[in-house]
């Protein structure tokens, strides 16, 4: 994942400077979404730039409606970019046509927050994993049930005789999700969003659900793009991450160098072992940063005008170190190849 290697020079096309890319490379370049309701526009998705090289796990942090799910959106097709290119390998698969999109579906396959609406309930464990042996890799009936059974063992469904004929109302929580992720890998897929896959798990099981995904990713030699709001599991996951803010990458890189020392102001208050500097309002009482919020701190004169403009760094109206030049400019992303920040703000 980097800045600068999502430049126009390296847009995926058919020529032939693609023989020397790697195959599965996923890479976003200048990437936006808008939504647009009656009168009013949202910016989900503003020029964001990332590759994720085969075998790593990229993941996505930000608070809610910070646009994680619009990406995992547009990445596995689901949705169209308003802007911006999206390449699997040689392949552009910005505006797939429906049965472009079935074969793109074989490569990026989606793990969801909620393992029971992910699942069919009247489908029996084993055909949830049969069908898309079947329907991706075109196997015979006898071939994808011993693939399926291989594959409940890979995800610990076991002992599978005992799980092959329960229904999804007869799983716990945990067994369901490991459902989801033997379902989504049955078509040896190259990349599998997982979109805060175990948030909606026991916490006792969260770490055993994260490191089954680690687990395949390093067997299997599979991407991931990881979703969160959990600092914690990102940095014990993830080999780089993406923070968002309202649409923009305010901070990207490895994740040990980033969630270490996290540089952006928003990124520290996300990162909750860090010192929250917006713990307390000038009245003395908390703004409340809880669950992944960020308090909006910035004196409201300053937040009325960068909200009203719409120009300038998307954080400024929350952020304790706002300048006039936050104000009328977007910081870019600058810093090492390990670790950019866009934030106008030097400590
Ligand atoms: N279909 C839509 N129509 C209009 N606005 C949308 C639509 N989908 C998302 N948005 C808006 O886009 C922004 C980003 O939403 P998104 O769901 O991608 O955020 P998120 O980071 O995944 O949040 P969460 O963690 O709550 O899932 C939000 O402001 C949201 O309200």
């Amino acid at each position: 994942m980097n800045q600068s290697r999502g430049t126009a020079q390296t847009v995926a096309t058919k020529d032939s400077t693609l023989a020397a890319r790697p195959d599965r490379m996923l890479r976003l370049e200048h990437v936006s979404k808008v939504y647009t309701n009656r009168d009013r526009s949202t910016v989900a998705a503003s020029h964001v730039n990332f590759t994720v090289e085969p075998g790593k796990i990229v993941a996505l942090i930000g608070e809610s409606g910070s646009g994680k799910t619009t990406l995992a959106r547009l990445i596995t097709g689901i949705e169209r970019p308003t802007n911006g290119r999206i390449t699997f390998g040689n392949w552009d698969v910005t505006n797939l046509r429906p049965r472009q999109l079935r074969s793109y579906r074989k490569h990026v396959q989606m793990v969801f927050q909620d393992p029971f609406s992910a699942l069919n309930p009247q489908n029996t464990v084993l055909y949830s994993i049969v069908r898309p042996l079947r329907k991706h890799l075109g196997m015979s009936e006898a071939e994808a049930r011993k693939r399926a059974m291989e594959i409940m063992e890979t995800v610990r469904l076991t002992p599978v005789e005992q799980f092959v004929h329960k229904k999804p109302h007869q799983l716990s929580g945990g067994q369901r999700q490991r459902l989801v992720i033997a379902r989504a890998i049955a078509p040896e897929p190259d990349l599998i969003v997982a979109d805060e896959p175990v948030s909606m798990l026991d916490v006792s099981i969260r770490a055993d659900v994260l490191e089954l995904i680690n687990e395949i990713r390093r067997t299997r030699n599979m991407s991931v793009i990881y979703i969160t709001h959990d600092m914690l599991s990102a940095r014990v996951l993830a080999d780089e991450v993406l923070v968002l803010y309202r649409g923009h990458i305010v901070e990207q890189g490895d994740s040990e160098e980033v969630l270490q020392n996290p540089q952006h102001p928003y990124t520290r208050l996300l990162f909750a072992s860090v010192p929250n500097p917006f713990e307390r309002s000038a009245s003395g009482t908390r703004k409340g940063d809880g669950e992944g919020e960020v308090a909006d701190v910035t004196p409201p004169k300053i937040a009325a005008t960068t909200l009203r403009t719409g120009v300038g760094c998307p954080f400024a109206p929350r952020c304790p170190y706002v300048m006039d030049q936050c104000m009328t400019s977007v910081p870019a992303l600058a810093g090492s190849e390990a670790h950019q920040t866009a934030c106008f703000w030097k400590e």
